[in-house]
Formats: C-alpha cells, sequence, structure tokens
C-alpha cells in the first residue's frame, strides 16, 4: 500500500486549473466548514495565521476526504518544520519569502528522504502512514510530495529562472501583496509595475514548465491574473469573509453606511 496519491500535484502535472481560498482562523471547525465549500484546496497559513503544528495536524485530519485537497504555509522554510508538517500527513508546502536557488535547493532536500534528501525516518509515528499501517510509505512518499515556493520580493524575481528550474520544486506561488511592498507599492498590489511584474513572474515560470499560482482578494483581480495563466490561485480568506459578512449583515439590519463598522477598540 503506498503513500496517499497527491491528486493536486497530479491536477497541476495535467493542467488542470485549481481554485482555491485562504484558511486563517486557526480552527479545525472552520476549516471543515470551508471544504464543504468545494474549493480544490485549502491553504492552511501558519505564516499570518495563529495555526502552530498540533492545529495545523487537527485541520488536516478535519480535511481528510474532502474534496479540498490540504497546502500547508509554514511561517519560513525550515527543515525542521517540514520534517514534523511532513510527519503530520501534509503532502503539499507553500513556502513564503524564497529568494535563492539555494534555498530551493535545501528545500527540496528538506522534504525528501535519503539520498535524494535529508528527511528524517520517523513518518511511522504521524498521520503521514495512517500510523504504521502503510507498510511501503518510506518507499512512495517522495513522489507525492509537491513544493511550491513563494517568489515575492524583488530578489526573489530576479532569482526565479534558477529557482523554477530546479528539480523538486513543482510550482511558483506570487506573492502580490509582499512583491508590492518590496517594489515600493506597499498595499496596492494592483498598481501596474506590481502587475507586469507578476505577468513577467508567470511567463517565465510556464516556460520552464512550473505551474503558476497566486491569491487575491478581489474578483476582478482574479480573472485578471487567471488570464495572465495562473494554474492554482486562492480567490479569498475564511478570516476576511467572516468579518465582511458579520460587518455587513449589522449594516444592513440597521440601514448603516459602510463606514460605520469600522468601531475602534475593543480588541
Ligand atoms: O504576499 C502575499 O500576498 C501573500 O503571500 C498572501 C498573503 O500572505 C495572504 O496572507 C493574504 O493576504
Amino acid at each position: 500500500m503506498p503513500a496517499p496519491k497527491n491528486h493536486f500535484k497530479a491536477a497541476l502535472r495535467e493542467g488542470r486549473f485549481q481554485l482555491g481560498m485562504w484558511v486563517a482562523l486557526g480552527s479545525a471547525y472552520a476549516a471543515e466548514i470551508a471544504a464543504g465549500s468545494g474549493y480544490d484546496w485549502l491553504l492552511i497559513d501558519g505564516e499570518h495565521g495563529p495555526n502552530d503544528v498540533p492545529l495545523i495536524g487537527a485541520q488536516l485530519g478535519a480535511l481528510r476526504g474532502s474534496v479540498s485537497h490540504p497546502i500547508v504555509r509554514p511561517p519560513m522554510g525550515e527543515a525542521w518544520l517540514l520534517k514534523q508538517l511532513l510527519d503530520l500527513g501534509a503532502q503539499t508546502f507553500l513556502i513564503p519569502m524564497v529568494e535563492t536557488v539555494e534555498q530551493a535547493r535545501a528545500l527540496v532536500r528538506a522534504v525528501r528522504y535519503p539520498p535524494a534528501g535529508i528527511r528524517g525516518v520517523g513518518a511511522a509515528l504521524g498521520r503521514a502512514t495512517n500510523f504504521n499501517r502503510i507498510p511501503d510509505y518510506l518507499e512512495t512518499a517522495d513522489d507525492e510530495i509537491c513544493l511550491l515556493l513563494q517568489i515575492e520580493s524583488r530578489a526573489g524575481l530576479a532569482a526565479l529562472d534558477e529557482i523554477a528550474a530546479v528539480e523538486g520544486v513543482d510550482g511558483i506561488f506570487i506573492g502580490p501583496s509582499d512583491l508590492a511592498a518590496d517594489m515600493g507599492y506597499l498595499g496596492r498590489p494592483s498598481a501596474g509595475p506590481v502587475r507586469e511584474a507578476i505577468s513577467d513572474a508567470f511567463a517565465r515560470t510556464h516556460a520552464h514548465g512550473k505551474a503558476r499560482g497566486i491569491m487575491t482578494l478581489a474578483l476582478d483581480q482574479a480573472h485578471e491574473y487567471r488570464a495572465m495563466g495562473a494554474d492554482f490561485m486562492a480567490i479569498g480568506t475564511d478570516v476576511t469573509s467572516l468579518s465582511a459578512a458579520l460587518d455587513g449583515l449589522r449594516r444592513d439590519f440597521l440601514g448603516e453606511a459602510p463606514s460605520s463598522n469600522k468601531r475602534g477598540g475593543g480588541y
């Protein structure tokens, strides 16, 4: 019996667009609610969401068997943390702030067993093997790991071709908010120069045969990114969707103007 098949990785390889959603509420319950919406993937955010290893594990469990493939984003791409997340059963990773080919090569090695990599052997203790119930996990695990690297700075853009060419990197995700900030357009990911940089990054990524990823909270921007060639894209987050819905209900019932929801203090 082999390691679980990574259907998200297979879809990217077959050129099938994958629609996703950010999950940052830090709740297995909320993740399970999101899974019911039918997104192809859900990003469990450990970089900007309050998601530690145990909580990520609970969310992986909540998503087991759903149509939504879990992608885990650690705070940073550290081998010791990836080892824990791999044994926890995560098979697809989105690694933030990648800027060099050396980082990319080290990340590939971190998610692979020897001799191709440095992943420690201990999955018998974790969800990854269904708690030591997958006898040939060690031989089959590497092929089902999907490694997505975030390029979200000018330095990352400069190294993109080297990074995308690394065997074992499955996709490049452009972080529009951080890229905009680094380019001098803080809070303005839709600024012209940022959109041009994203379009160029997508073209170069595709030229290397790698998947193009991105996320946005604006549907008009989502359609533009899709037209640019996005292969996997998130179109919102659980956090912003919840706050907007709760604010809107109160405002609409009371007939208040949108600005009235910006209530200061109290948190
Ligand atoms: O730079 C970006 O944009 C991202 O990496 C996505 C954000 O981190 C995500 O939290 C949405 O704001």
